[in-house]
């Protein structure tokens, strides 16, 4: 095995991870979980979702997590947003508890949920219009946003006027618009088509250089996981559990023939073991 595939730790699903990665940051900067757990209540019953979850994802990373359906990984996603509340343990955002929804993230989900009675730039302003944050400031960076995800000219057109993956580009803009140190992407390209979906891919690696935000992205498919990041999380079964955390060894910059690499179909390999009995992923 290439030593740098080896996973920085690895768990029995049953057991509650103190991971030590190798990579590890201050708490200060980036994300920090400690013991974040999440059950849900309700009517039916208790749902363990989240076991009990440590792991550091440092300033300016690009972090995915991949998973079985239902492991927890929207749930993962929303307790970092600080739309939901951990049922135990802490998260810290740039050294700051999360308790409640903070500005410090920009959200992208499946689907671009762009609203259809606004124009594209005015879409993308929407958080600045909501923070109620000046709209003269905040104007000459929404333009450039769509100018860099190649949307010039667009900014006037309907939702329904662009295709899939322009609307979603134009969300990405809008998850950026206010600035967040933090951006949050929630399988932001499933709904794409698979052609789109690569050209997707290699975009949102370019925008990410360029703006030097964190990222935490959440996919089905593992060679999107291994193409995109810099570390790979692996969780398990519902309770989802940390299985093992992988250091990406392919260079940046990336273009779509780093999917040609041998250390890619490796690493691609070594992932798709721990779902092999599970048919839920790619
Ligand atoms: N509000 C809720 N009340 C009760 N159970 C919930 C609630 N939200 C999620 N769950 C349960 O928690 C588990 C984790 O859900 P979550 O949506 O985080 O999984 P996921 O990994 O994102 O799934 P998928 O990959 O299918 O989108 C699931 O079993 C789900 O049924």
């Amino acid at each position: 095995m290439n030593p740098a595939t080896k996973p920085t730790e690895t768990n029995q699903p049953s057991a509650h991870l103190r991971l030590v990665s190798d990579r590890a940051g201050s708490a200060a900067s980036g994300i920090t979980l400690s013991g974040v757990s999440k059950t849900y209540r309700s009517r039916d019953g208790d749902v363990p979702s989240l076991r009990p979850l440590d792991f550091h994802i440092n300033e300016g990373e690009f972090f995915v997590v991949v998973g079985p359906s239902g492991c927890g990984k929207s749930t993962l996603l929303k307790m970092i947003s600080g739309l939901l509340a951990p049922s135990t343990g802490e998260i810290l955002v740039e050294g700051e508890p999360v308790t409640k929804p903070h500005g410090n993230v920009g959200i992208v989900f499946q689907n671009a949920l762009l609203l259809p009675w606004r124009n594209i730039l005015s879409n993308v302003m929407f958080p600045i219009d909501m923070k109620k944050l000046p709209r003269n400031e905040y104007l000459p960076r929404a333009k450039a946003l769509l100018k860099l995800v190649g949307l010039e000219g667009f900014e006037k057109k309907l939702p329904w006027q662009l295709s899939g993956g322009m609307q979603q580009r134009a969300s990405i803009c809008r998850a950026l618009v206010h600035d967040p140190k933090i951006m949050l992407m929630d399988e932001p390209f499933g709904a794409l088509d698979a052609m789109t979906r690569e050209k997707m891919n290699v975009e949102l690696m370019r925008i990410q250089r360029e703006t030097g935000k964190t990222v935490l992205l959440i996919t089905h498919s593992i060679p999107e996981a291994v193409f995109l990041a810099d570390r790979v999380l692996v969780m398990t079964e519902r309770p989802g559990a940390i299985a093992a955390i992988y250091d990406v060894p392919l260079p940046r910059p990336r273009s779509l023939d780093a999917m040609a690499d041998p250390a890619f179909t490796e690493l691609v390999q070594r992932i798709r073991k721990h779902f092999f009995t599970q048919s839920a992923l790619d």
